[in-house]
């Protein structure tokens, strides 16, 4: 089995895969992002998922990381060697031949989220259709970024986060609260509360759409894959409700990053293993 942990800047999402080399998720989970969580309390968290499904933490035979968190990133990666011994370990970070070129000025400052992205674009649906995607990630920011036909990151746009951009108006106004995210009745609220969830749904839409149409422009036929996006639960193919208004999205995949994350493992364990012959095939010629 293997977990896949896809560290944010708002939530950790779990994900447990039957095996490296299948889609199939036997779990997913989430928890709240706080920085300053321990290696030994985020442990906890992780086995308390798992045992809650019924599985065994030693079952785990494989564990693929990506953090866009620093003081996680550091914690998670002594979770791996205390918790999981006998698993085989990949962090996704700078270095790691990941199988995504990444055609940008500088490859080591991109957010290893978009590349787990675009690696699970590829794999789940470019590769097979032959097409370009562009993925659009729901998070506390929102990502446009575009992966060509071939698989290669080839760079995007950051806009504000749904919440991000609730958030600061509740922080900057009086009258202004956090709303629930579902379409109001009409795209004229006839209430302050219907006024922001029209503002924040159908703004939100929007602007995805002119993204992602000027992105098709640099990659016609794209597919439009949406993930991300839910405030609460698992990435269990909910749709968000932004998501849901953009008139440009083909697809909607909830577990894209951690099927990038499963991805990059399969990947990055093949390459070790081919290292490690090579290693003893030039100690016994
Ligand atoms: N219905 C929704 N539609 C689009 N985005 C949403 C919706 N609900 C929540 N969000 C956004 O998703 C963010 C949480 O996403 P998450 O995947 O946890 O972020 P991260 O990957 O950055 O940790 C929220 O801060 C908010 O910006
Ligand atoms: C843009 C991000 C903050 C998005 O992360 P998220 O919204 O999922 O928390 C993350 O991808 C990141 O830290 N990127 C580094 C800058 C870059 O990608 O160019
Ligand atoms: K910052």
């Amino acid at each position: 089995m293997l977990l896949a942990i896809d560290a944010g800047n708002t939530s950790v999402t779990v994900g447990l895969f039957a095996a490296a080399d299948g889609e199939d998720l036997l779990g997913t989970w989430r928890l709240r992002s706080d920085p300053r969580m321990t290696s030994d309390e985020l442990a906890l968290i992780l086995n308390g998922f798992l045992t809650g499904a019924g599985v065994d933490p030693t079952a785990v035979t494989g564990v693929s990381v990506l953090s866009t968190v620093p003081e996680l990133l550091r914690s998670l990666r002594a979770v791996m060697p205390r918790y999981y011994p006998a698993a085989e370990h990949v962090i996704l970070e700078p270095g790691v031949k990941t199988g995504v070129p990444l055609l940008v000025d500088n490859p080591r400052e991109v957010g290893t989220d978009r590349v787990a992205n675009a690696a699970g674009a590829f794999e789940m649906i470019g590769r097979a259709a032959g097409t370009p995607c562009i993925v659009v990630d729901f998070g506390t920011s929102t990502r446009v970024d575009v992966v060509s036909a071939k698989g290669e990151f080839l760079g995007g746009a950051i806009a504000a986060g749904v919440g991000s951009a609730l958030d600061a108006l509740a922080e900057r106004t009086v009258a202004l609260r956090r709303v629930e995210l579902v379409p109001p009745r009409s795209v004229v609220g006839k209430n302050t509360v219907e006024a922001l969830q029209s503002g924040i749904i159908y703004g939100f839409a929007g602007m995805v759409d002119a993204l992602v149409s000027r992105a098709l422009d640099v990659v016609p036929g794209a597919r439009v894959v949406a993930t991300g996006g839910v405030d609460a639960g698992g990435p269990g193919g909910e749709v968000s409700a932004v998501a849901a208004e953009c008139s440009t999205v083909t697809d909607h995949r909830a577990d894209l990053t951690l099927q990038g994350l499963r991805a990059v493992h399969l990947r990055e364990s093949a390459n070790r293993a081919q290292r490690q012959r090579r290693v003893r095939d030039s100690s016994h010629p």
